[in-house]
């Protein structure tokens, strides 16, 4: 299998504010275009997440939309793709039976029978989080589908012909199971004969010091050498209140970030607008949507500290991550179109919140729109701002998202990919800061390091 990398170090890339597509990214969309099954890798911040997103408008090109199923191991991942989750499209509920058993499920569920038959390609973001188990089932289930509802030879081919493109790092965070049970995607039986074509990438986007790109390799990868702890050391902070209120605190438990954010909006003793999100659409799909970023319910007031949660202007740094404060609330007449009226409105006006952004610009911040598709069809939608409250925010949620400040506590609590994920959110070593931090919180998962194929991990 053709394995391009750069075979060594990830590097800075200076294209940081328009996207031209790298040499490798390119690679890739052309193994694409010629129908192979890639599988694309490399540490955060390489641009993994845009290239699936072109990836997806060249398989839509090939195989038509109905025949592109983008799938990701979490809502979140799901909802940035405009996808689904992948045991909402395999139909396999939470695939603990043998696979035998999960086929004949999938035969006599008319929707999931329908969704596999149609599968030209299929897409997997976050790939890391895929148990191992799972992967093999799935493969299993594909080629008895196609094997048996559209041509027997199927049965023989790897996925039954369905074109793959898995995309996501092992080094982040692993599959969500029993420790001692849990098995990689990369583990699976299957694998090995999943891809024709394999990319590490290397030009990292995020960073752009030198220095931090290789620390954040050694954390990556569980090996701090001294000179790197004291380095890390020196950004502990002795008093919290140092801090500015521009600093977002990272936490691994969803109940600290409510407790923190709730906390500093009730303390600001503003008046609150609420925007509750617009949603259509029908069950099971529906509910997927409150497993994606934009929240159902979303407390705003003059002073609250926010997050952008889509890519706006990407010259204007105004990206997903990028924070802000409200500086007020617009009042947009009564003439606006229909989706805005549906979430803003206010005693009888519509109004939009105006934040003040970080790095320079004020504007008012319009709804967006989310959605969960089945191939061609758009199953669910929810409109809602995009924006979420900034004071705090988890580690799941700041997967994918750039932050110029980070505050967090990597004295405990954090598992494997953790640490990274935390510390690869930001730009440089001089957004971080930390309450606590304890070497041995920095570590890869045992299977990731030492004997294993590191073609699979890191192309090197
Ligand atoms: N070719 C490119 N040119 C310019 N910017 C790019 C390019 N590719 C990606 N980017 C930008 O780099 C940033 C990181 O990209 P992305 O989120 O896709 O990385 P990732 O590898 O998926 O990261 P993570 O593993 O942390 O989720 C984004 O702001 C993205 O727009």
């Amino acid at each position: 299998m053709p394995v391009i990398s750069n075979a060594g170090k990830p590097r800075i890339s200076s294209r940081v504010n328009e996207v031209k597509w790298t040499d490798q990214q390119l690679q890739v969309i052309e193994a694409v275009k010629s129908c192979q099954s890639v599988f694309i890798t490399g540490s955060a911040g390489t641009g993994k997440t845009k290239l699936v997103g072109e990836i997806i408008k060249v398989l839509r090109n090939i195989h038509g939309k109905q025949g592109v199923f983008v799938t990701a191991s979490t809502g979140i991942a799901a909802c940035a793709l405009s996808g689904q989750t992948l045991h909402s499209f395999a139909g396999v509920g939470r695939a603990e039976a043998d696979s035998g058993v999960l086929l004949s499920r999938v035969l006599s569920d008319k929707r999931a029978l329908k969704r596999w038959m149609n599968a030209k390609a299929l897409v997997i973001d976050e790939i890391s989080m895929v148990d191992g188990e799972l992967f093999d089932k799935l493969e299993y289930v594909a080629r008895g589908v196609m094997g048996s509802k559209l041509d027997a030879s199927r049965f023989e081919l790897v996925w039954g012909g369905i074109q793959l493109v898995v995309s996501g790092d092992f080094f982040q965070l692993p599959p969500v199971a029993k420790l001692n049970s849990r098995k990689f995607a990369f583990e699976a039986d299957c694998w090995d004969h999943s891809f024709q074509f394999q990319a590490s990438l290397h030009s990292v986007f995020r960073q752009s010091d030198v220095e931090y790109v290789r620390i954040l390799e050694g954390i990556r990868k569980g090996e701090l050498n001294p000179e790197d702890e004291k380095l890390l050391e020196q950004r502990l902070l002795a008093n919290e209140d140092e801090l500015d209120h521009k600093v977002v605190r990272l936490f691994p438990r969803n109940e600290d970030v409510d407790r923190v954010n709730e906390k500093r909006l009730h303390d600001l003793g503003e008046e609150t607008v609420v925007y509750e999100a617009f949603d259509t659409g029908t069950e099971p799909w529906k509910s997927q949507l409150n497993q994606g970023i934009a929240p159902t319910s979303l407390k705003l007031c003059e002073g609250a500290r926010v997050m952008l949660t889509v890519n706006r202007d990407v010259k204007e740094k105004l990206v997903n991550g990028a924070t802000g404060t409200i500086t007020g609330f617009v009042n947009v007449g009564k003439d606006r179109k229909d989706q805005v009226k549906k979430i803003c409105r206010c005693d009888g006006s519509l109004i939009l919140p105006r934040v003040k952004f970080d790095s320079g610009p004020e504007i008012a911040i319009k709804p967006s729109k989310w959605e969960v598709s089945e191939g061609d069809e758009i199953k669910a939608k929810r409109l809602q701002l995009p924006l979420v409250l900034a004071w705090a925010t988890s580690i799941h949620k700041s997967q994918g998202i750039t932050l110029d400040k980070l505050y967090t506590d990597l004295s405990k609590a954090f598992g494997y990919g953790m640490s990274y994920v935390a510390f690869s959110r930001v730009r440089n070593l001089d957004g971080l800061y930390l309450s606590g931090f304890n070497p041995s919180s920095v570590k890869a998962h045992p299977k990731l390091v030492g004997s294993l194929n590191r073609s699979v991990l890191d192309g090197s």
